[in-house]
């Protein structure tokens, strides 16, 4: 079966994660990012949850699961122990229409976590159709070595020349051939070597007066 990917709206939104272990620490992880409203209902919690819920940035219901845990959730995560219980919580999702990912038991959930690569707004994901955890534990590791901070920075300084141009100009099919002679000089590399003067050249040179790395607001330590 091949699983549709998609992007989720989490901010605002409340996700309800079942259980409390390392599991279920590593999606609040990658959940928090997201400004998604985190309740975890566990009788115990890893260190990194209780240390996020001294911190206030999840909510803990200190006991097991109980039908109405999904209450007004928009996406949930079933990740105790106990098959059983994984189970009654899929049964709930499914009887209000809340996505659950129920972590012992793809066959039961309804989306699926991929492993991911991020470089400020830009995310990279690695799904195997729950095959091989491992292979894309082991990817994700290889795409991260590959594609470093400065492919956040490009992203960042393309968004704000973009930004300009829609503002500005308006006119797209001009605008791809722009972007596609910057993308061409390997972006990236110019801004990991930063060199202010060169790039602003470049930047001048194809987008004209006004596109200088200042101009645009894009600073070095977002290199990092
Ligand atoms: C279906 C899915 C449901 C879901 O969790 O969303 C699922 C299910 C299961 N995982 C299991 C095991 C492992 N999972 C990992 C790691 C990760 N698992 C993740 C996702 C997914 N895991 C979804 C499918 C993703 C896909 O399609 O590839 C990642 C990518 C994302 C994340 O969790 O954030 C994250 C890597 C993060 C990173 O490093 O980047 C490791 C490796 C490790 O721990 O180092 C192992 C041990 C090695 C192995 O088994 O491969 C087991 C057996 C449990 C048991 O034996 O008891 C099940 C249950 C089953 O398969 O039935
Ligand atoms: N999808 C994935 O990526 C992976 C899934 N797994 C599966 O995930 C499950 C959890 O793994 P870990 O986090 O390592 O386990 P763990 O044993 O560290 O944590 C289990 C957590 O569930 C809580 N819990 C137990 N009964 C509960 C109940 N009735 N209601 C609410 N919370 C309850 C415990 O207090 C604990 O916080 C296992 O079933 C394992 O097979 C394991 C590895 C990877």
């Amino acid at each position: 079966m091949q699983h549709y990917p998609v992007n989720l709206v989490l901010a605002g939104r409340r996700t309800v994660i079942i259980g409390g272990g390392a599991v279920a620490a590593r999606k609040c992880e990658s959940l928090l990012a997201t400004g998604s409203r985190i309740t975890v209902v566990a009788p115990c919690l890893d260190p990194a949850l209780e240390k996020l819920c001294r911190e206030n940035r999840i909510v803990h219901e200190s006991r097991p699961y109980r039908y109405g845990d999904l209450d007004g959730a928009f996406l949930v995560f079933a990740a105790t122990g106990d098959a059983a219980v994984n189970r009654a919580v899929a049964e709930e999702a499914a009887a209000r229409g809340i996505l659950a990912d129920i972590v012992d038991a793809p066959e039961c959930s309804t989306f699926v976590t991929p492993a991911t690569v991020r470089r400020g707004d830009l995310l990279i994901t690695i799904s195997t159709g729950g095959k091989s955890p491992a292979l894309s534990a082991r990817l994700r590791a290889e795409l991260a070595e590959r594609y470093g901070g400065e492919y956040g920075t490009a992203l960042e300084l393309l968004g704000a020349i973009r930004e300009k141009l829609l503002t500005e100009k308006g006119n797209t099919a001009y605008n791809k051939e722009l972007f596609n002679a910057l993308l061409d000089r390997d972006l990236p590399l110019l801004l990991k070597s930063w060199s202010p003067s060169v790039l602003d050249h470049i930047l001048t040179d194809i987008f004209g007066p006004g596109f200088t790395l200042e101009e645009l607001g894009i600073r070095e330590r977002e290199t990092s």
